[in-house]
């Protein structure tokens, strides 16, 4: 089959480069041309491990191109994936404005039947919409599929590749087999519905598993006063099958591109049929808080933190990505510039896309961790990349000047840090090196 895929992002780039996989020729398309040309020159616009070399192989093979004509590529082409942005308005609604471009200009071009397929992340009855914009601009026949994604960045290929379900959303069921067949050997979970709820699909999944994070940062928040460790708490639980084991990781709250729009868009889309969606609303709130919990740690080590010098261990929102759209960090960090403290940066692939979106004369970027923790009086850790597993933390300590470990993402295990000299504090576990946070509100209540 003939694919365009409009729109280079995340999961235009890596769903078109797998769509090759099974035989198909994909034409990546979007309107910024310094994109275009960059993966013409097989150099990807996204970090993600392994896309470089399938770009190569597959644009050596002739199974893809890159394209920033979408008329063309869209007259080549018998399936046009809609891969666009969806980001969040002022109020936390979906911006619909690049869809419905994408939608018109798809409608323009077209010179016969197509297959139009929504993978972009969009509010339920979004794909109605879209199907009459075309409509508007063409007198072909066409058909409508919703298809949401569910990659995760970091490891969008392998989640592309062997996803746990595909959901195919369509109202005419000659599609099927047509759609079965593109997405022929990545799984056999594929589960066919009706548009609108292959649309609420996509929401539901992103605010359950939102859910299942502040759940969790919550029981952590508790954890830390009661004496309990959260992540025995969540293993214990997780080996529930009811539950699960995914997602129960506690830390510093959830952001990216996704879990942070998509959850406010939800919240907005039951508003809209005036529904308020409380729970969902308390998910956000604790999200929102949860980060901050790195700089009241800091205060209860340190007292005020104006002068003091603050390592950051980590900026993008996850490991495996550059991406720092909505990461923990940023609030973090300006936190920590608005308290006057002096704050040293290592992210080992993030910190240029996060020194794009904000600079301060009191930050000093640094090109290796151990330079960020250097004379520094505490170092925070905010994304679990496992390069810092591996940090000699004898080594680190002593080159501190005071010897305060945050870890927001509890990486390290109490064997570890036994014997370093550091003292450290986790999310939801006792603290180690130091009186704990249980033995401290015991000693206080006695
Ligand atoms: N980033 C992720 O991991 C995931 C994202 N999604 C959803 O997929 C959608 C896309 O997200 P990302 O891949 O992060 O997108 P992105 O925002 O990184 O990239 C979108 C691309 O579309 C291009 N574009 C916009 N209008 C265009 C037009 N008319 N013609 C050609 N190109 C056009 C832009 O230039 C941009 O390069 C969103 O709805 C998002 O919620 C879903 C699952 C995972
Ligand atoms: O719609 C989307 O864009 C995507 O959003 C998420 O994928 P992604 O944002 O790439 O990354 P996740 O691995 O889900 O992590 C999101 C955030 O939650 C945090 N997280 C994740 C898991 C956990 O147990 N605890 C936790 O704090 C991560 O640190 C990160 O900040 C979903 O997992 C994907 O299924 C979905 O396709």
């Amino acid at each position: 089959m003939k694919l365009a895929v409009i729109g280079t992002g995340y999961v235009g780039l890596v769903s078109g480069v797998c769509f090759t996989l099974n035989g198909n020729h994909v034409i990546c398309v979007d309107k910024d041309e310094e994109k275009i040309n960059k993966l013409n020159r097989m150099e990807s616009p996204i970090y993600e491990p392994g896309i470089e070399a399938l770009i190569e192989v597959n644009l050596r093979e002739g199974r893809l191109s890159f394209s920033s004509d979408l008329t063309d590529s869209v007259r080549r082409s018998d399936i046009i994936i809609l891969a666009v942005g969806t980001p969040s308005l002022p109020n936390g609604e979906a911006d619909l404005q690049y869809i419905e471009g994408a939608a018109a200009e798809v409608g323009r071009a077209m010179d016969g039947y197509k297959i139009i397929m929504t993978k972009s992340t969009v509010p339920v009855g979004t794909n109605e919409k879209i199907r009459k914009m075309i409509a508007s601009q063409t007198t072909y026949p066409f058909d409508i599929v919703s298809a949401p994604e569910f990659l995760r960045e970091g490891s969008a290929i392998s989640d592309t590749l062997h996803p746990d379900r595909i959901v195919i959303g369509l109202d005419n069921p000659d599609l099927e087999p047509v759609m079965r067949k593109l997405h022929q050997g990545f799984t056999e979970n594929v589960f066919v519905t009706d548009i609108r709820s292959a649309e609420m699909i996509k929401y539901a999944s992103n605010a359950f598993l939102a859910t299942k994070i502040s759940f969790i940062n919550e029981i952590a928040n508790i954890c830390e006063k009661v004496g309990a460790d959260v992540t025995e708490v969540a293993q214990g639980m997780g080996m529930d099958r009811r539950i699960g084991s995914s997602f129960l990781q506690a830390g510093i709250g959830y952001g990216g591109s996704c879990f942070p729009k998509d959850t406010n868009a939800l919240i907005q889309i039951a508003g809209n049929v005036d529904y308020e969606f409380k729970l969902l609303e308390s998910v956000v709130e604790v999200n929102k808080g949860q980060r901050f919990m790195i700089i009241s740690k800091l205060h209860e080590s340190l007292g005020s933190l104006r002068g003091a010098v603050i390592g950051i261990w980590g900026l993008a929102f996850k490991p495996n990505t550059d991406d720092v759209r909505e990461a923990p960090a940023r609030e973090i960090v300006e936190a920590l510039v608005a308290e006057g403290a002096i704050v040293k940066l290592f992210d080992p692939i993030a910190a240029d896309n996060f020194r794009k979106q904000y600079d301060h004369p009191q930050l000093r970027w640094c090109s290796l961790p151990e330079e960020a923790a250097k004379d520094s009086d505490a170092v925070c850790l905010l994304t679990d990349w496992s390069l810092f597993r591996d940090i000699d933390l004898h080594k680190l300590a002593q080159s501190m000047r005071k010897q305060i470990l945050i870890d927001g993402r509890n990486l390290y295990t109490k064997q570890q840090i036994e014997g370093t000299g550091l003292e450290y504090h986790s999310v939801g576990r006792p603290q180690m090196g130091g009186l704990s946070g249980y033995s401290q509100s015991v000693a206080g209540a006695v």
